[in-house]
């Protein structure tokens, strides 16, 4: 759905040093994925995401959105993305009825048409209760899924979403995550940025990672965290079996590493939690030996960008 090849911008002013904002990004957005493109700030999320958009030009790079080529065709790319910018594009005076019929009419949809999908949106979205106040009485969270729904009103197959949750509260950044997956599951395909570590685990397929510019990491967020460091088993013990059962998991192929003990308390690296457990559990057992207590720890994304860059991102 999108594919980037060597995407690449820099600003230029007379006043100060040239910033590559962009440094030859290469991306692969398949159909039907919530892909996030994850950075701490001036990673040049916002810069990749407006070029995408045909806001911004790039110096350099191939690219295609929805089968479209962006430089050769950007009139093609807009009728079938949709783009909604960090602020949104409500306006405080107007309602939420009124945005969504302008923007389809400025999709050149009939009028009558307009009304109608101006009127399933609202539904879609939730907004039909005060589809006809004005914007600036809405709630944060309110406010975002009118912009989501003008994002779509003209039914594109691909949504691109910068920062969609900045500055909401959890319960809204929530109804947001809520509305993005449903979009999926009608068929879209959402780019979106965040510099969320939990917005991006909890709801991308796929995720990309960058850093002044230049990709640090991509791939499914389970899959990173995994490449990085495995998973953490913390088993609490009997103050008299935890030498024992330490000797009994240190033999196991699951195990890569046992921390040094402190008092009952073992801590183990192995690389999937989900299948090592019942084999910790086994062998203790086999010894007649069972723990208290048994958690799964697993690294953060902050971890796979802590990895790749040596800072982290937060
Ligand atoms: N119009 C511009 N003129 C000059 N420099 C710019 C311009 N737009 C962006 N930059 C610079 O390019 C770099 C990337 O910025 P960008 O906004 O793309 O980052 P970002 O990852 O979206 O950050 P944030 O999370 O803070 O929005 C930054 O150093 C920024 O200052």
């Amino acid at each position: 759905m999108i594919v980037t090849k060597g995407l690449r911008k820099s600003f230029r002013s007379r006043r100060s040093a040239p910033v590559d904002a962009v440094r030859g990004l290469d991306l692969t957005v398949e159909p039907g994925e919530i892909f996030g493109l994850l950075g701490p700030n001036g990673a040049g999320k916002t810069t990749t995401m407006r070029m995408l958009a045909t806001l911004v030009r790039p110096d350099d790079g191939e690219v295609t959105l929805a089968g479209a080529d962006l430089r050769t065709e950007p009139h093609e790319v807009r009728r079938r993305i949709g783009y909604v910018a960090q602020g949104g594009g409500t306006t405080d005076g107007a309602s939420a009825r009124e945005e969504l019929v302008l923007q389809a009419r400025f999709y050149g949809i009939g009028k009558a048409e307009a009304g109608r999908r101006a009127e399933q949106a609202l539904a879609a979205f939730e907004l039909t209760e005060f589809a006809d106040r004005p914007c600036a009485g809405y709630s944060g969270g309110q406010r975002r899924r009118v912009d989501l729904a003008l994002g779509v009103i003209h039914r594109p197959r691909l949504l691109i979403l910068d920062e969609p949750t900045v500055g909401l509260d959890p319960q809204s950044r929530a109804q947001v995550w809520a509305e993005v997956r449903r979009l999926r599951e009608e068929g879209m395909t959402v780019l979106l940025t965040t510099h969320y570590l939990d917005e991006a685990d909890a709801l991308c397929d796929r995720i990309a990672i960058v850093d002044h510019g230049e990709l640090v990491a991509e791939g499914a967020p389970e899959q990173l965290k995994r490449e990085i460091s495995g998973d953490v088993v913390t088993l609490e013990l009997a103050a008299a079996d935890a030498e024992a059962a330490e000797k009994v998991l240190t033999g196991l192929d699951c195990v890569h590493r046992i921390e040094p003990r402190e008092g009952d308390e073992l801590r183990l690296y192995v690389t999937d939690g989900a299948s090592a457990i019942p084999q910790l559990l086994h062998a203790l057992a086999e010894a007649g030996l069972r723990p208290e207590q048994t958690r799964l720890q697993r690294p953060s994304l902050d971890d796979v960008f802590l990895a790749r860059t040596g800072r982290t991102i937060s």
